[in-house]
C-alpha cells in the first residue's frame, strides 16, 4: 500500500497535479493480490503461462521470482523483463491510461511457460469501482481506450459500447469459470 501510494504522488507530481490528487480520486482504495503458480511445463513451445493482456487496474505491483519468462510488448517486439533479486515490477494499467488520457500507457505483457519451474509471482492491482464512476463522469467525450477507438458513434455511444464490452467480456468469464468450476478471477 505504501509503495503505491507514493508512486501515485510521483505520478500525481508528474502530471502537474497536487501530489493527492491520484490518492483522492481514490485510485489506491481498492487492493487486489493474485498470487500465481505456474507448473514447470513439458512443451513450453505449445502454450503460454499467461496470455498477453493489459492490467485492468491502475498500476500494478509485481514480485516475480528467479524463473523469468515475464515479457512486455514493446515496439511491436516481446521484451524480457528478467528478475532482479529484490526488484519488483510496476506496470501501468489499463485506468491510468484512461484516465491520463495516454500519458502513461498501460503496457501489454505475457509469461512464457518454462521448463523450469514451478514458477510463483504475487501482483498486487492498485483499482476501484468508485473511482471509475467518477472518470465516466469526468472523461465523458474523450476517446479512451484501444476498444472504443474501433466503435463508432459519438462519445457517449462508444462510452456504452466499452461498458457493453467489458459486460460481456465479465459475463463470458463468469459462465467459464463456472462451467469449469474454477474460482472467479475477480
Ligand atoms: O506472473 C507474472 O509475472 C505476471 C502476472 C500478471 O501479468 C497479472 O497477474 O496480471
Ligand atoms: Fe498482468
Amino acid at each position: 500500500m505504501g509503495l503505491g501510494l507514493k508512486l501515485l504522488e510521483l505520478i500525481s507530481e508528474a502530471l502537474c497535479l497536487n501530489p493527492n490528487h491520484l490518492k483522492d480520486m481514490d485510485c489506491a482504495e481498492g487492493l487486489l493480490i493474485l498470487c500465481h503458480y505456474y507448473p514447470a511445463c513439458p512443451q513450453p513451445e505449445l502454450t503460454m503461462a499467461s496470455t498477453r493482456h493489459s492490467d485492468n487496474d491502475f498500476l500494478t505491483i509485481l514480485l516475480q521470482d528467479q524463473i523469468g519468462g515475464l515479457q512486455v510488448l514493446h515496439q511491436d517486439q516481446w521484451v524480457d523483463i528478467p528478475p532482479v533479486p529484490g526488484a519488483l515490477v510496476i506496470n501501468v494499467g489499463d485506468l491510468l491510461q484512461l484516465i491520463t488520457n495516454d500519458r502513461f500507457k498501460s503496457v501489454e505483457h505475457r509469461v512464457l511457460a518454462n521448463r523450469r519451474g514451478p514458477r510463483v509471482s504475487v501482483a498486487c492491482f492498485f483499482s476501484t469501482s468508485s473511482a471509475i464512476l467518477k472518470i465516466i463522469w469526468t472523461y465523458q467525450g474523450i476517446v479512451i481506450r484501444r476498444e472504443s477507438t474501433k466503435i463508432q458513434g459519438n462519445d457517449s455511444e462508444r462510452l456504452c459500447s466499452l461498458f457493453a464490452l467489458k459486460r460481456a467480456w465479465w459475463d463470458f468469464c463468469s459462465t467459464t469459470f463456472q462451467a469449469l468450476n474454477w474460482s472467479p478471477y475477480f
